[in-house]
């Protein structure tokens, strides 16, 4: 079966902007925008709540049996803040922003988050966490890191991505 789009992954720490990307990328391609956790809370595929972490637990295998027809047909940008459990096949690409401390703070200070879910989100940063975890789970040639500090580096991260959707070839699967 050939993919009709690429699948294309955009990962990292909740506030790097994740989701803007997503979108500016869906209205500048033929892609499907796939905002893991919106599906997840549409069709309550969560296992519990992290009292810890303040946020739901995803039910990963759930969660995957959802998106495994519409990943087959290809042309997914899919959003999450997360990667390791993905399946690696889904994926043609990966794209882990990152953002500064004092930036991503204030992002995340925006949002109402208490101290503790900042504090989290910002070790989470500073330890490049999803980055090594994207490392990990993907080929170390499909894995992009890009900066995502100011809307320049958002609209470059943009030109970039939809330039390379451009000389996407269709892979037979
Ligand atoms: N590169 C950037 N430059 C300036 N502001 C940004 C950038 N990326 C995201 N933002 C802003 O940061 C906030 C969080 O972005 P969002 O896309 O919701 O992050 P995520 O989906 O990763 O949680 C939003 O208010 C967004 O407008």
């Amino acid at each position: 079966m050939s993919r009709f789009g690429p699948n294309i992954l955009i990962t990292g720490t909740p506030g790097t902007g994740k989701s803007t990307l997503s979108q500016e990328l869906a209205s500048n391609t033929q892609l499907r925008m796939v905002n893991v956790g919106e599906v997840a809370k549409e069709n309550q595929l969560f296992l519990g709540f992290d009292e810890k972490l303040q946020c739901p637990i995803l039910d990963e295998d759930r969660l995957i049996d959802e998106l495994e027809e519409q990943m087959a047909e290809g042309g997914n940008i899919v959003d999450y803040h997360s990667c390791d459990f993905f399946p690696e096949r889904w994926f043609d690409i990966v794209f882990v922003l990152r953002t500064d401390n004092s930036i991503l703070y204030e992002r995340l200070q925006r949002r109402s988050y208490n101290e503790e879910k900042i504090k989290n989100n910002i070790e989470c940063e500073i330890f490049q966490t999803i980055l090594d975890e994207a490392r990990e789970s993907y080929k170390s040639d499909i894995v992009h890191e890009l900066q995502s500090n100011t809307p320049e580096n958002m609209e470059n991260n943009v030109d970039e991505i939809v330039a390379w959707c451009k000389q996407w070839v269709p892979q037979s699967t």
